[in-house]
């Protein structure tokens, strides 16, 4: 998110400075963003520490103080503290009206209204890390509170960390969660297990981590950069009867295939536990 030239860009409250946050924070600033603008509420004083260090942007002990002033909060905690934070803010929001974006999985819009009062703009997003790189995708969901200025703040700011794509079904939320917001850890665990895999195979572990990280980048960037399907790459490194196709084989016996859609199916129903279980 680029600022203007002249005026200190509108201040940013993350309520919570984790690993999430931290992401989206990096990527704000590596993209141009005024760290001055982004100030950070988090109770852990080591995290505190590491992110102004390491962003330039202003932490907080103390939420009321911090979002003092601030016309955008980004609700960066976990969900199973997320209410006892709405609450405590719930004055705060009622009184300045905010524009309120969520980060977290699984909490609906509805409730993150009703927590800070009712009548309140809230933005329900899903990110995911690689935010860091500017190399993230956020799904992103209005209630009917937001109005055009309001999207296009949460979208200016969910672009310094990526594509964005916004979803009109807040039910589709949790879906959108169990793909990308947690799908990054699917690609990495799919990379432990080349990689353990490589070393079984004989490989030294440096090697094996040179092969894996290489394979997974250069697969990812063709995914992006060519027109191709995922389908037809894949049938264009299997060569009938080859290696390649050995290997699916395997894959396609283990159904492979159904333990993703199963993996992604629960990802998604835990999305609704942790609203329900929080509620
Ligand atoms: N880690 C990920 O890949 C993604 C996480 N998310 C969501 O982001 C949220 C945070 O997740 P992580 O960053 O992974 O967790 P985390 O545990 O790294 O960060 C949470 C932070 O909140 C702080 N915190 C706890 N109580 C607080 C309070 N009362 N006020 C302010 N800060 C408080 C903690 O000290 C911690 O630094 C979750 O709701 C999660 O669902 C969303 C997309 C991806
Ligand atoms: O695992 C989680 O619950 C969070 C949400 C998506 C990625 N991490």
């Amino acid at each position: 998110m680029t600022d203007s030239h002249d005026t200190p860009a509108a201040p940013i409250v993350f309520i919570g400075g984790g690993n999430m946050a931290r992401s989206l924070i990096g990527g704000l600033v590596a993209r141009g963003g005024d760290a001055a603008s982004v100030r950070v509420v988090d109770p852990n004083a080591d995290s505190r520490d590491a992110l102004a260090r390491d962003f330039g942007v202003r932490t907080f002990a103390d939420a009321a103080q911090a979002v003092d002033g601030a016309a955008t909060w980004v609700l960066a905690t976990k969900p199973q503290v997320l209410r006892g934070v709405c609450e405590s803010l719930a004055d705060v929001a009622q009184a300045t009206q905010p524009l309120v974006l969520s980060i977290a999985a699984g909490i609906t819009a509805t409730q993150l209204d009703r927590w800070l009062g009712g009548g309140v703009p809230v933005v329900r997003t899903m990110p995911n890390t690689p935010a860091l790189l500017g190399a993230g995708v956020t799904g992103l969901f209005a209630n009917a509170r937001v109005d055009d200025a309001g999207r296009a703040r949460a979208q200016a700011l969910l672009e310094s960390a990526g594509e964005t794509v916004w979803i009109d079904d807040e039910a589709r939320m949790d879906a959108v969660t169990a793909v990308s917001g947690s799908g990054p850890a699917y690609i990495f665990l799919l990379a432990e297990a080349m990689e353990d895999a490589a070393i079984a195979q004989g490989l030294p572990a440096k090697d094996a981590r040179t092969l894996v990280l290489q394979t997974v980048l250069g697969a990812a960037r063709m995914l992006v950069e060519s027109d191709e399907a995922p389908a037809e790459l894949r049938r264009r490194v299997t060569s009938p009867g080859g290696t390649t196709q050995a290997a699916i084989e395997t894959f396609e016996a283990g159904g492979l295939r159904a333990l993703v859609a199963d993996a992604i199916a629960n990802a998604a129903r835990r999305g609704g536990e942790l609203s329900a279980a929080n509620d």
